[in-house]
């Protein structure tokens, strides 16, 4: 690059960084300033209001003098909080002000304009000129998705069309240009390299400056209600959720705020590690969740489901415990489409018959038995759908509660317990009928004015008889409390028997097939049956029945929606059933998708796939209104671990390594578990010797973490922490963790505890080694102390290189 271009931008960039100083120096007395006014306003609050009720004028002047207040609080508070978000958003800028340059030639302007883009816009004194564009503005997307030549973009206003002149990337730090390129293609290699070079953290990275073609087109989708991403293992799909957040959020951003947005995280270590990437784009986090704290809150304390990882943990670890096979059949039918299209039919069935209600119980007797109840449900209009039919029966059993509360008034065990009353009950029920005798005094003689008005006579039904009322008013209270948990539990739908209405589904074949007009069963349904029946029975749910559980209650009940949130995103979305995908597109009415995944990974049982022909997430919204899109290049590892992963899966062929060079996946084979914790240990501090940080043991479950966590440590190690499912986020240590709590975070290096043919050697478990080994950056070892795992054994042999013996 000519020297005197270096000097020109280093010009540019002296001069932008003075007028970005010059304007924080403007605003900090203003912000200070706004900031003090605030609190001395909500300080003064009260002083300047005289709070005055003796006449209702008095009362109005008061009511105005604090509504007044409380507006200038809340402007003062606002013009604060939009200062201060600038001054934030400029401080942001000061060390690095842009990233990117395009200089381009608009069809029909005689001047061509060079547009800087950085991670928020900059306007000049006049209020026109942008000094900095922000990433997110239609303009900058020519810097991704363009090279130079003929490029245009799309305005709200219509398409541009022009010639890009040049492009050019900065890497600039402390104000300083460190590096300066002139990319002919989208964005160039080297700084990607560069960024890609450097080491893991235990935070995720924003990738603003580097947004690739491919992933910029699905952070800027605006159209599909359902977005798709089957992406590789490190093909940035977490990157481009969070990046497409940002941009989402300042699209719309008068409309959109980011508590609409929710993201889905496989677990909440996860949520702590991608939590830091918006706030440094100058947003706010939007919400994050995981599927299982959805579950646990809508089931609620009646049954206890158990999580995803205690399922996969059972999974991988009791093979040959009788019933495994069957539990393992139940699990991949309770995610299927078929299961679905039962529980739909089952729905039907229950519309005709079946229902199962509880009865109302009260003081040991039943008050509104079930039978009364299905008598009353099954007389309701056939043709109105399960939920009206219910919403008609609980409120016919609000109004049995209220006559039957009336008349249980004069239950012998009523004056029973007002002999029980102690005195502050009785002198509430005092205090409470001298009120109910000034209301009734007012009555009275408003009914004397009317009287005289009409010239009539009146009953004696105004005398007041304080004993009688006394004893009306105690009898009705103590009958009114212990039926407030009746009607309490009827708003809540506690008198539909859900679990019996689940449970009668696994009763045996014949009554499945009866209710679901279901053809093909499982082989071993009996043995399905009866452990899904113990579960219950136990107050508990497999994971594979918490949703299909929750379906069915919804069915009955009617579903549970939450307007507000405009936007979904699921990451890791191969690991959610049909099911999890219905019942989040009825939890979310108003919100369009975004599903970020890789069946290469799909380690859980009830993986869906999310590009297949007959993909259920296709037919969630319709061909029309879903598009996909994959992503096949790797850029968080070197090219040979690329190279050595994809070769492990079957169909990894179309997986392209971004060219990042490094050493070969290296395999160590021991004799003996001591050796091998010795050497493991060995080699992570050679790893750390050469600058490493983040370093992960990598084991396929808890039960092995916890083992090589011990073996490790007698070893010596103090630095070492072990991830469990509890975990809420990392440290920057030396981790244990078992692969399933791996997923979607990254290491510099990762070591494979135990590669052999026993821990991986199934089919289903190719995906959990493949996973464990895609966590890797820079460095990947495995390690055996038998043979090989066969995935490992069938890759060609120059993909890696065997420790010295
Ligand atoms: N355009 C990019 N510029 C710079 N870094 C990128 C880019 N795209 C991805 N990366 C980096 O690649 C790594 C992997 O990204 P990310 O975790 O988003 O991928 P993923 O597809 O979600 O991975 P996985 O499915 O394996 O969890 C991260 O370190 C990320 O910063």
């Amino acid at each position: 690059m000519a020297a005197n271009d270096w000097q020109q931008e280093q010009e540019r960039l002296r001069r932008v960084r003075n007028k970005l100083q010059a304007r924080i120096a403007e605003l900090e007395p203003e912000v200070a300033g706004l900031r003090d006014q605030a609190t001395d306003i909500r300080r003064r609050f009260w002083e300047e209001v005289t709070i005055n009720t003796s006449t209702q004028e008095d009362f109005e002047e008061t009511f105005y003098t604090i509504n007044q207040q409380s507006a200038v609080l809340a402007e003062r508070e606002r013009g604060h909080k939009l200062l201060t978000q600038q001054w934030k958003s400029l401080n942001r800028l000061l060390p690095s002000p842009y990233f990117g340059r395009i200089d381009f030639h608009e069809d029909g302007l005689d001047l061509s304009e060079p547009i800087y883009i950085g991670v928020s816009s900059f306007i000049d004194e006049d209020g026109l000129s942008f000094l900095i564009y922000d990433w997110r503005t239609p303009i900058a997307s020519l810097y991704y998705d363009c090279s130079p030549g003929l490029a245009s973009y799309v305005t709200p206003a219509g398409r541009i069309e022009g010639t890009m002149e040049f492009k050019r990337q900065f890497q600039i730090q402390d104000g300083q240009i460190r590096n300066m390129f002139d990319a002919s293609e989208t964005i160039g290699d080297e700084i990607l390299q560069q960024v890609l070079g450097k080491g893991a953290d235990s935070q995720m990275k924003s990738i603003v400056a580097t947004i690739q073609k491919e992933q910029n087109a699905i952070i800027r989708d605006d159209k599909s209600q359902m977005l798709i991403v089957q992406g590789a293992a490190g093909s940035g799909k977490t990157s481009v959720a969070l990046q497409r957040v940002a941009y989402l959020l300042y699209k719309h951003r008068q409309t959109i705020h980011a508590d609409q947005i929710v993201l889905f995280s496989p677990n909440p270590m996860f949520s702590s590690y991608i939590s830091t990437v918006l706030p440094e784009l100058g947003e706010e986090n939007m919400q994050q969740t995981t599927f299982q704290e959805y579950l646990d809150y809508w089931l609620g304390s009646s049954l206890k489901p158990e999580d995803p990882f205690d399922q996969i943990e059972y999974v991988l670890t009791a093979q040959g415990t009788p019933g495994y096979d069957a539990r393992l059949q139940g699990i991949e039918y309770k995610a299927s489409d078929a299961f679905l299209q039962a529980l739909q039919n089952y729905g039907l069935w229950l519309g005709r018959e079946g229902m199962r209600f509880n009865p109302i119980r009260f003081r040991d007797r039943d008050l509104i038995t079930a039978e009364r109840m299905k008598a009353k449900f099954y007389g309701y209009d056939p043709s109105l759908p399960l939920f009206n039919r219910i919403a008609l029966l609980q409120e016919w059993l609000l109004k049995e509660l209220a006559s039957l509360e009336r008349l249980e008034r004069e239950a012998p065990w009523v004056q029973e317990e007002m002999n029980y009353l102690d005195t502050e009950q009785y002198e509430e029920i005092f205090g409470k009928l001298h009120k109910e005798k000034e209301l009734l005094d007012l009555a009275e003689h408003y009914a004397v004015v009317r009287e005289k008005l009409n010239n009539k006579l009146r009953g004696d039904e105004g005398d007041f008889d304080f004993a009688q009322r006394e004893e009306d008013l105690l009898r009705r209270r103590i009958v009114k409390e212990s039926f407030t948990p009746l009607r309490k539990s009827v708003k809540k739908f506690s008198f539909v028997d859900v679990k019996g209405i689940y449970g009668q589904l696994f009763v045996n074949e014949a009554a499945y097939r009866e209710k679901t007009d279901e053809s093909v069963l499982p082989p071993l349904w009996a043995e399905i049956c009866r452990q899904t029946k113990e579960a219950l029975r136990r107050n508990e749910l497999f994971y594979e029945d918490a949703t299909p559980y929750l379906y069915v209650k919804e069915l009955i009940e009617g579903v549970r929606t939450n307007t507000e949130i405009r936007y979904v995103f699921v990451d890791e979305g191969q690991d959610y059933s049909s099911f999890q995908y219905e019942y989040l597109k009825k939890l979310f009415p108003r919100a369009r998708m975004t599903v970020l995944g890789d069946l290469g990974q799909a380690i859980f049982t009830q993986a869906t796939s999310l590009d297949a022909a007959d993909s259920p997430l296709v037919r969630l919204f319709g061909e029309s209104e879903t598009s996909l899109v994959r992503l096949l290049r790797s850029y968080r590892s070197t090219q040979e671990i690329v190279e050595f992963t994809i070769s492990m899966l079957p169909d990894g062929g179309e997986i392209a390594p971004f060219e990042r060079r490094g050493h070969k996946p290296l395999l160590t084979r021991l004799h003996g578990r001591e050796k091998r914790a010795a050497q493991i240990r060995a080699d992570i501090e050679a790893l750390r010797a050469e600058g490493f940080n983040s370093i992960a043991v990598i084991t396929k479950t808890a039960a092995e973490s916890r083992e090589a966590y011990e073996s490790l440590r007698i070893q010596g190690d103090e630095a070492l922490q072990l991830i469990t499912k509890e975990t809420l986020g990392f440290e920057k240590r030396v981790m244990v963790v078992p692969v399933y709590l791996a997923k979607g975070v990254e290491f510099d290096a990762v070591l494979v505890y135990d590669a052999s043919s026993e821990a991986y050697g199934r089919d289903n478990e190719r995906k959990l080694l493949y996973t464990a080994c895609t966590r890797a950056m820079h460095r990947l070892h495995l390690y055996t102390t038998g043979d090989w795992s066969p995935f490992v054994q069938a890759l060609p042999a120059n993909l890696y290189e065997n420790a010295p013996h």
